[in-house]
């Protein structure tokens, strides 16, 4: 039987022979100790290291030195974070062979913590190993039906920075029952306050497969709210690095997410695991080569981030390039060397059927023709050299050869005058866009200058496409890409083309795509982010948003996302859900009211509304003396009430919402369909009650309360 031992406060079961310093739980805290004091010796060594006799210069000391650095920082011991969270002894010392007598060595060697980050003693014998280590695996897929050579898995409790509390299954124990985890059960109960946090101690069977999938592989996570996507693909990004420290330092990975203040909530993720240098940016941040001040109409950026664009883009990019009419002569010395048109020509075409990007073939062209004419001298007698055909690639008449035939392009000029000139636009998307197509995305007013063009979100991704087709965008190591389901097939490629030689986690959900290109499937997205081989796996297990609520929003599902399963919930209380509706001059108040009541609970209060409703409600919350705070701003034991426009909410979550008038969220989107699924995402923000009040009718897809 799996049993929780703990000497405060109240556990679901404690035992008297676990406390005091010679019980196990004494013991426990006795290794948690002397881990600690291991850990700030192995500081304590690092910060004492001298670089001046090891590194042969200044540069050298100054990047031993950062690295040392580092190295002191990530030792840090972190007084209420956990060193270890459990211990897993095993039937067999990994590595080891099993004796005669069946022993193979002390219970040192069977025994391992595991935690954040390793450490080791004086002697360098490991106190506590990382949770990324491969013996440490089994602490998270272990079973009982597949133990994995796991005689005990421990987990344990803390309060605050002390260990308090412990949790035994024997797993290789026939005769225990499984009863489920209630330390498990506790974290994930826990309030929510502050910024995201890791969820390394409790990493489940399905969530840690993910996690620990090899760097080679794209794989892609389909999963209902709560269900952990965005945990597992920051913890992804730790274990990478961690198996692959070497290659993705030199690579780089990248974590991708909708908008800043969701950026700011999951931050301190890859910190607090050891993980300091990861870059976290928007699409939008991505691509953002031109300032963006203009926004398109919903079916002008559905066109513009249309896959059938990027064909536009390649024939815009190549429709400067120009057959010779005449032969070009080099004169050297007292000769004349003529290469007719033909064979420019020749040369023109063979770069145009490679697979090449346009300013690789500019570069390659003044070289090709310098080649012809060293045929030429060659033919005559001379024995020209390398450094003759570099002269001649360099000459004038070659330079300007080149340059009309294969004309230098600006990305963002050439996009400017694609979505300025009708003929050019016409011109490139003959047969891909139709007449209207082309009327929809050239802009109102041709613009007169980069500077002053009104550029738009979508714009920006056609001029990184652009970039990309001329100057090839370097790929990274990893790719995180979180709420996938917004992107555009265009968004898609500059994600892609950012791990074109790397591999990428794309997590998602289709039933909360409010763009009005969301994706309709997987595979489809996969193939416009370059990896039509991904995996794709399902999450349904909810850590989030419980039983009740998560059967509320589940209502909407038929309509939004037909075929996908309502998420279970994992959490023991069924929620709080309240549907109350009040008279339209109520609305106010009562939405005060209910955030008052939400603040005398524990934990964080999300104040969710209409885009346009945050104006009025920013008046009636200050009138009310509430104050509050913007999403992504961090919320603490003082200021726990944040107002969430719902444009805003997707990814965070909120110990109590407060949603205020659905119809309005609804009505504030382009189309029901969109409205609804805005919806589905404001109702699942919470973690412990959702209050939803309302004057207006409930979409009827909610049906009664
Ligand atoms: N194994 C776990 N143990 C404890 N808590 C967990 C676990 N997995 C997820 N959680 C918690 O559940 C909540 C939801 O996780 P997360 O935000 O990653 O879900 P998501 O699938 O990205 O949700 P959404 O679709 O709404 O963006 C978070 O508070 C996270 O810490």
């Amino acid at each position: 039987m799996s049993t929780t031992h703990q000497s405060s406060p109240t556990p679901p079961s404690s035992s008297e022979e676990a406390s005091g310093p010679d019980g196990p739980l004494g013991r426990e805290q006795a290794h948690l100790a002397a881990s600690r004091a291991a850990l700030r010796a192995m500081r304590a060594d690092a910060e004492a290291l001298d670089i001046a006799d090891v590194a042969a210069n200044w540069v050298n000391a100054e990047v031993l030195r950062g690295q040392l650095d580092a190295r002191i920082e990530a030792l840090a011991d972190l007084a209420d974070t956990p060193l270890f969270f459990g211990r897993l002894d095993y039937l067999t010392a990994p590595g080891l062979e099993r004796t005669a007598d069946g022993t193979d060595g002390g219970e040192d060697e069977h025994r391992f913590y595991i935690g954040r980050r390793h450490v080791h003693d004086a002697q360098g014998d490991p106190m506590v190993i990382d949770w990324r280590a491969p013996v440490s695996q089994p602490f998270y897929r272990a079973s009982r039906a597949d133990p994995q050579d796991v005689a005990l898995r421990r987990r344990f409790g803390y309060t605050g920075g002390a260990l308090t509390a412990y949790e035994d299954e024997h797993l290789s124990d026939p005769d225990e029952a499984d009863t489920g985890s209630a330390l498990l059960q506790r974290e994930i109960e826990r309030p929510r306050v502050g910024p995201m946090r890791d969820i390394v101690a409790t990493i489940q069977p399905e969530q840690d497969e993910i996690v620990r999938s090899g760097v080679g592989g794209t794989i892609c996570v389909q999963g209902a709210p709560g269900t952990g996507k965005t945990a597992v693909g920051l913890h992804r990004v730790a274990y990478l690095l961690y198996a692959h420290r070497e290659r993705l330092a030199r690579t780089g990975t990248l974590v991708v997410g909708p908008n800043r203040s969701f950026l700011h909530y999951i931050e301190q993720v890859l910190p607090a695991l050891g993980e300091l240098h990861v870059k976290q940016t928007t699409v939008d941040d991505l691509v953002a080569h031109v300032p963006v001040k203009g926004t398109d109409t919903a079916a002008a950026a559905r066109l513009k981030g249309d896959a059938r664009m990027a064909e536009v883009l390649r024939r815009a990019v190549r429709d400067g390039v120009r057959m010779p009419t005449e032969p070009l002569v080099v004169v050297r010395g007292s000769r004349r060397w003529r290469v007719p048109a033909y064979e420019l020509e020749e040369l023109v075409r063979e770069l145009t059927a490679r697979d090449m990007r346009y300013g690789a073939a500019a570069e390659a062209l003044p070289q090709r023709i310098a080649h012809a004419v060293l045929v030429r001298m060659e033919a005559a007698g001379e024995a020209p050299d390398d450094r003759v055909q570099d002269a001649v690639a360099r000459s004038q008449p070659v330079k300007a050869a080149a340059k009309a035939m294969w004309p230098p392009v600006d990305p963002v000029k050439l996009v400017l005058r694609l979505l300025s000139e009708p003929e050019f636009l016409a011109r490139c998307a003959d047969g891909v866009l139709t007449d209207d197509e082309q009327k929809e995305i050239l802009w109102a007013k041709p613009a007169r200058g980069v500077k002053s063009a009104l550029w738009t979100a979508a714009d920006a991704v056609l001029v990184d496409e652009a970039m990309d087709l001329v100057h090839r965008t370097p790929s990274l190591g990893h790719v995180v890409l979180d709420e996938a389901q917004d992107l555009s097939p265009m968004q898609y490629r500059a994600v892609g083309r950012r791990c074109t030689t790397g591999s990428a986690t794309v997590l998602g959900d289709l039933a909360q795509g409010t763009t009005p290109w969301a994706t309709a499937s997987w595979p489809e997205a996969l193939s416009h982010l370059g990896k039509p081989e991904a995996r794709v796996e399902e999450l349904t297990r909810g850590f989030r948003v419980p039983r009740q609520v998560i059967a509320y929003a589940s209502r909407l599902l038929p309509t939004i996302a037909p075929g996908l399963a309502p998420a279970t919930s994992v959490r023991e209380s069924a929620g709080d859900l309240v549907v109350r509706r009040v008279a339209p001059e109520e609305l106010d108040d009562a939405v005060v009211a209910a955030c008052r009541r939400a603040l005398e609970r524990e934990g964080s209060i999300g104040l969710i509304a209409a885009d346009p409703r945050i104006p009025e409600l920013t008046r009636t919350l200050s009138a009310a003396g509430l104050a509050h705070l913007a999403p992504g701003a961090e919320t603490s034991a003082d200021a726990r009430l944040t107002l969430v426009p719902a444009s805003l909410a997707k990814g965070l979550e909120y110990d109590y919402v407060v949603l205020d008038e659905p119809a309005a969220l609804v009505d504030a989107e382009p189309d029901a369909r969109t409205g609804l699924r805005r919806l589905y995402v404001a109702l699942t923000r919470a973690v412990t009650g959702l209050e939803v009040v309302h004057a207006a009718e409930l979409p009827e897809e909610l049906g009664a309360a």
